[in-house]
């Protein structure tokens, strides 16, 4: 067990290390804030040669408002961690122990062989943390479709809301295991995370389209309003890793810049993505829309107006224009609602050869709070996503002027739309008017997330969203 220095100084202390910290990480959701934060949990892996501190902090960033709950594992070592010079959160002075380099765990293989270990063996984090307050286990859920130790390890670098690390494998015997890849939630919320469920059920009912779930960490912290019940939920989910495939997003983007044709694959996509929501429908079910449903969802899409506009004043002057579309969603017929991906764009999906389309990443929108992201929802929202995301890619090719000569990324996008939306309903069958206008009133709500999600994290990707609003009001029919 972990030797805990209760009593000991620390200075600075690691409160005061993250608040410099963390408006630095891409996950950080305040951005332009300085944190206020609280701890409201944490627990600990005990490193099996009883050098290295692994420590897990549930802390509350009080400046946001409602406030948000960041999981960040640190580790704690006596000297520096070669080549991990770049994930230093920085030092401090221990009473007893001396001079603590400290450091984002993910990039250190002590937390990572710690947290695979207690998922793949259904195992506990370290107990002595118990004594430390409450709230400090973490529990281990392995789907038994995996096994043995971490051997290497590796963060994967991009635009991730979350933190993944690769990791190869050794048998529990000797010789190479199936590889992994681990999902370290940053932002943790009361309930189930729907990576976590959607995923699992999808690979319990044995289909291919998603990377098999291996398992899952989750843990319990403090209500960070300090009124109610302990909060508990996911932390962080074990998947098979499948090596060597870029995601379709940098894959269109070379073929959006080259003119070159995209629409076999797209059109596959449609097809896999109806195969994708026809398996979800039968292992999570249906149920028909209530009227109260409905007004949910206009009343959620009239506050993402209101924050698009917040974020880019210019969208106010399409007031009316924006609520009468959106309001087309209470007189059109809806469809049963189920469970869907929630935030699917290009940046999700996998081609992989032999194997065809794998989808990734059913965590939902991460602006989203977790009551909407697990309700059963539209097929359309996923569509309408995937739609989106092949007129991002002609954008962005736009913005940084990759076209080749000769090369029209919006007829290249036109025609992607086109074979994704002709593979789905070759699947699903044909969607009718009502379906349709579903489709573009959901294609302007995912605009208008897309303009406060570029305005916090790219401001200028602001274009992109910002002309297709435009373009969504000024179109006459439905979609496609
Ligand atoms: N199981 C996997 N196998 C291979 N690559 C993966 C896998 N899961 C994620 N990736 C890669 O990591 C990227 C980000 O993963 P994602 O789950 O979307 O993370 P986030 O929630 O942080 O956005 C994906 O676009 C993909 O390139
Ligand atoms: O981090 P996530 O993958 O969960 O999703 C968030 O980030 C995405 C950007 O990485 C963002 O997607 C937007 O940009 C994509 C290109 O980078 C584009 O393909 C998508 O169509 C566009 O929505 C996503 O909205 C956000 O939730």
């Amino acid at each position: 067990m972990a030797i805990i220095h209760k009593g000991a100084s620390i200075v600075p202390s690691k409160l005061e290390l993250l608040t410099r910290w963390m408006p630095q990480q891409r996950w950080y959701a305040g951005k332009g804030q300085v944190p206020r934060l609280e701890r409201v949990g944490g627990f600990r892996f005990e490193d099996p040669e009883g050098e290295v501190g692994v420590e897990i902090l549930l802390v509350a960033d009080r400046s946001a408002a409602p406030v948000v709950v960041y999981q960040v594992p640190l580790t704690y070592r006596g000297a520096p961690l070669e080549g991990a010079e770049h994930a230093l959160v920085g030092t401090m002075e221990h009473s007893v122990l001396g001079p603590r380099w400290v450091y984002d765990g993910p990039h250190d293989p002590v937390y990572v062989a710690g947290l695979v270990d207690t998922i793949l063996t259904g195992s506990r984090s370290d107990v002595a943390q118990a004594s430390a307050g409450s709230n400090a286990v973490a529990v281990g859920a392995p789907t038994g479709l995996a096994a043995g130790t971490v051997s290497s390890s590796k963060v994967l670098t991009g635009e991730q809301s979350n933190t993944s690390v690769i990791c190869r494998m050794t048998a529990d015997g000797g010789g190479p295991a199936e590889p992994l890849i681990v999902k370290v939630f940053r932002i943790v919320q009361d309930g189930d995370n729907p990576d976590v469920v959607v995923q699992s059920a999808l690979t319990r009912s044995g289909s291919t389209r998603v990377p098999a779930a291996f398992g899952h960490l989750s843990g319990a912290w403090d209500d960070p309003s300090g009124t109610g019940p302990e909060q508990r939920g996911h932390l962080a989910f074990a998947q098979e890793f499948i090596p060597g495939v870029e995601d379709a997003w940098r894959v269109a983007l070379v073929a959006a810049a080259a003119g070159a044709d995209f629409t076999a694959r797209a059109r596959d996509l449609g097809a896999v993505t109806a195969e994708v929501h026809r398996a979800l429908a039968e292992t999570l079910g249906r149920e028909e829309p209530t009227a109260d449903a409905r007004e949910a969802l206009l009343t959620s899409m009239q506050e993402r107006y209101a924050a698009a506009v917040a974020s880019v004043p210019q969208l106010g002057t399409r007031s009316s224009d924006v609520h009468d579309l959106l309001g087309r969603v209470r007189s059109v017929a809806w469809p049963k609602l189920q469970r869907i991906h929630g935030d699917y764009h290009l940046g999700q999906v996998l081609d992989v050869p032999e194997r065809g389309w794998v989808a990734l990443d059913f965590e939902g929108e991460p602006l989203r709070p977790l009551a909407e992201r697990v309700r059963p929802d539209l097929v359309q929202r996923d569509i309408a996503g995937m739609l989106r995301s092949f007129d991002y890619a002609a954008g962005s090719v736009r913005l940084t002027a990759a076209a080749t000569a000769g090369a029209s990324p919006d007829a290249w996008a036109a025609d992607c739309r086109q074979a994704f939306l002709a593979g789905y309903e070759g699947v699903a069958g044909e969607f009718d008017e009502s379906g349709r206008t579903l489709i573009r009133v959901l294609e302007l709500d995912k605009a208008l997330y897309e303009v406060v999600y570029e305005a916090r994290n790219r401001p200028s990707w602001l274009p992109i969203p910002v002309d297709a609003v435009d373009r969504i009001l000024s179109e006459k029919g439905p979609a496609g």
